[in-house]
């Protein structure tokens, strides 16, 4: 495929629901679409932006055809005008070093990150004020359905503070433990930080992780106390929280209502008085970041980049550190969150830039990108994502193999943290071995599959990556190391093979009320955890920090941890490396017949206590998927394995555990 420039420009008003418009334009048109989605790949939509107010999107469009678009399909476009014949660049030159400011906006989930930074943005005339009830960062789909960010997204915002113009640059970033790789990714572009706590909640759980994140990088620490308007909002408490717990000041605090817009303003005042500029090296040649990615049909990768030193514009030749592979620029530009092109991109400054680069895995999340024949010292590169878990991936029939294909290529063309190999099986056909951040991950990549791509797959059981040590010099000269990695329980090799096995552990962070102290300790008990540290954060609230098998909390802990407190408790956690496990590879029977697909890794001593999958060993699984069957909402496909149909949901419902209460 070749990446075209476009001079030609269209903006294309669609009417109509955006998903309608976009099932047009991604998945195999029908009835009345079908014409309009040919055209659209005959004479494709270059880049297309879905505008503020929700129902207008902005389309490049070839050469001069918008107009007869908007003649044959008048019922779709209700306005399709020339955008630009030579496209307007910004001049970023005017933004100099020190009136830049480039932070991110962190918290613990639903604490109002995503609103907030819609505030900053209409505060700032990036988007009409109150032009949509949907938070503006949050663009994917799923994003909306589950009220959570996933991908992270960067604006640049014009701020005029005495009379002086600022540009800030804010980084939106994921509130969820699965991501907290998208949280360092965008940290390390960033000088400061805003520090989110809702005012009613108070610091829970991945407010100390994402505290520490900030703190190792060495970011200036902004805390916000938000949903103040709420009734049992009580900033004090959370204010002394703050103090206790990370040693800032009350007096530090900024008390907001980002629903409301109270004291919104004064957050940019701080932000514009608290944070430094950026560190750049004088004189140097170009060097930037490269900390986030997207993906566009036309134009390659979309790389955002945060410049450290020298400038960079369209026709430079830039090299990739890590790759050593070169490029010329297409071009450059800041988001607004929409693409606006920049004649130069200065030091200190962040943006965007596309250069040909043909997927995402060419540019590396870290990487430092450089002038050709320029080279620089390489900033410290981010920590690689680390699949923590792995599961098979298959296509429901395998006539849509290729199909699949197609979706996950493209998928995973905008999200490098999802690893990806061949896999196969005897009952489920030709597939892929997916290795995810978390379970949460997991359900967001195949909802994405399903929405995006119209996909129908069939997940296998999540499972964690176990170590084993080779005991036979014969065997390790065959896998050409001592330690391997099994990601596939069917691969997991023989006790008489195995020195030891190795599992992953995790150090988690809960914080609860105290009254659910006991049934959290007991839950932690049964999932083989051990208890590390246990605090008052103040009178009544408690955080306890326990080694877990990875294993026992990746499939449904967190469920179980806000059911038995009532929603009340947090938890988050980070590696904790591995530890030797007594472990056994367990087949599940299917009527007799063991499923390779089923097949799990248990520890010897406490195999599944409580679990539904003991309940369902042998013939009574074909009870429990029945039950599935039944709940499964309209015809869904189904699966045969020997004389049992599953559901295409079973697999991964069947691993899903449950409190036997
Ligand atoms: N009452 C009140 N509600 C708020 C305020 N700010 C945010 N909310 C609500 O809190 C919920 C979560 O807000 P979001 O902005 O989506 O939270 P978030 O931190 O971005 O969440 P993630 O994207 O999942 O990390 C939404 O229902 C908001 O409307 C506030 O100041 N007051």
């Amino acid at each position: 495929m070749s990446y075209i420039e476009l001079h030609w420009m269209y903006e294309v008003f669609f009417i109509g629901s955006l998903d309608g418009l976009w099932r047009m334009l991604t998945v195999p048109p029908r009835h009345t679409a079908r014409c309009l989605h040919l055209w659209m790949w005959k004479h494709p939509v270059c880049t297309l932006h879905r505008h503020l107010s929700g129902r207008r999107w902005t389309g490049g469009i070839l050469g001069g055809r918008g107009r007869l678009l908007q003649t044959l399909y008048p019922a779709y476009l209700s306005q399709v005008t020339p955008y630009s014949s030579k496209k307007e660049r910004i001049d970023m030159s005017e933004y100099n070093v020190e009136y830049i400011r480039n932070f991110s906006i962190i918290a613990h989930v639903d604490h109002g990150k995503s609103t907030l930074a819609d505030r900053l943005l209409e505060i700032t005339g990036c988007i009409p004020k109150a032009a949509s009830n949907k938070q503006v960062l949050d663009k994917l789909q799923v994003e909306r359905e589950r009220g959570i960010t996933v991908k992270a997204q960067t604006a640049s915002l014009f701020y005029t503070y005495q009379g002086k113009k600022y540009l800030l640059n804010l980084i939106d970033t994921p509130g969820h433990v699965d991501f907290s790789y998208e949280v360092s990714r965008s940290l390390s572009a960033c000088q400061g930080v805003l520090l989110v706590v809702d005012a009613n909640e108070g610091i829970q759980a991945q407010t100390v992780a994402n505290f520490y994140l900030a703190f190792e990088a060495q970011l200036s620490i902004i805390p916000v106390i938000n949903k103040i308007d709420l009734k049992n909002a009580d900033p004090e408490r959370v204010e002394k929280q703050i103090e206790k717990m990370f040693d800032i000041p009350a007096s530090d605090c900024i008390r907001i209502s980002a629903k409301l817009g109270t004291n919104v303003e004064r957050v940019l005042e701080e932000v514009v008085t608290r944070l430094p500029p950026p560190k750049i090296e004088e004189g140097s040649p170009f060097k930037a970041l490269l900390f986030d990615s997207t993906f566009d049909h036309y134009r390659g990768v979309i790389a955002s980049v945060a410049l450290f030193g020298g400038e960079v514009c369209k026709g430079n030749k830039i090299v990739l550190a890590h790759s050593g592979k070169c490029y010329e620029v297409n071009e450059v530009g800041i988001l607004t969150p929409e693409e606006v092109p920049a004649e130069k991109l200065y030091a200190g400054q962040v943006g965007y830039l596309t250069a040909g680069m043909k997927d995402v895995q060419e540019a590396q999340i870290g990487d430092t990108v450089h002038l050709l024949k320029q080279p620089v010292e390489p900033l410290p590169g981010f920590k690689p994502a680390k699949p923590m878990v792995f599961a098979g991936m298959f296509p429901v029939d395998q006539s849509e193999y290729s199909n699949l294909k197609g979706a996950l290529e493209k998928l995973t063309l905008n999200d490098s943290s999802v690893s990806v190999s061949r896999d196969s099986s005897a009952a489920l056909g030709a597939g892929w071995r997916l290795g995810f951040l978390g379970l949460l991950h997991l359900e967001v990549f195949n909802q994405r599959l399903e929405q995006e791509y119209n996909a129908s797959v069939i997940m296998t059981s999540p499972t964690v990556p176990y170590k084993a040590v080779l005991s036979s010099p014969k065997l390790i000269k065959e896998y050409g190391e001592e330690e391997i990695t099994i990601v596939n329980p069917s691969e997991f090799p023989d006790k008489s093979l195995v020195k030891e096995y190795l599992e992953p552990m995790i150090l988690g962070t809960i914080i609860s009320p105290d009254e659910y102290l006991s049934k959290i300790m007991s839950l932690c008990q049964t999932r083989r955890a051990e208890q590390k540290s246990f605090l008052y954060i103040d009178e009544h609230r408690i955080m306890m920090k326990y080694l877990f098998p990875l294993n026992e909390v990746v499939v449904d802990f967190y469920d179980n941890l806000k059911s038995l407190s009532s929603g009340y408790a947090s938890f988050d956690y980070e590696d904790a490396g591995y530890q030797a496990a007594d472990l056994v590879k367990m087949d599940i029977l299917l009527n007799g017949r063991a499923v390779e697909e089923l097949v799990t890794i248990a520890h010897r001593i406490k195999p599944y206590r409580k679990n539904v999958l003991a309940k369902c060993y042998g013939g009574d699984i074909t009870r429990k998927m029945k039950l599935l069957k039944k709940q499964a909402e309209g015809k869904k496909k189904m699966r045969k394995i020997g004389n049992v149909e599953v559901p295409k949901d079973a697999f991964i419902s069947v691993l899903k555990r449950q409190l036997d209460k």
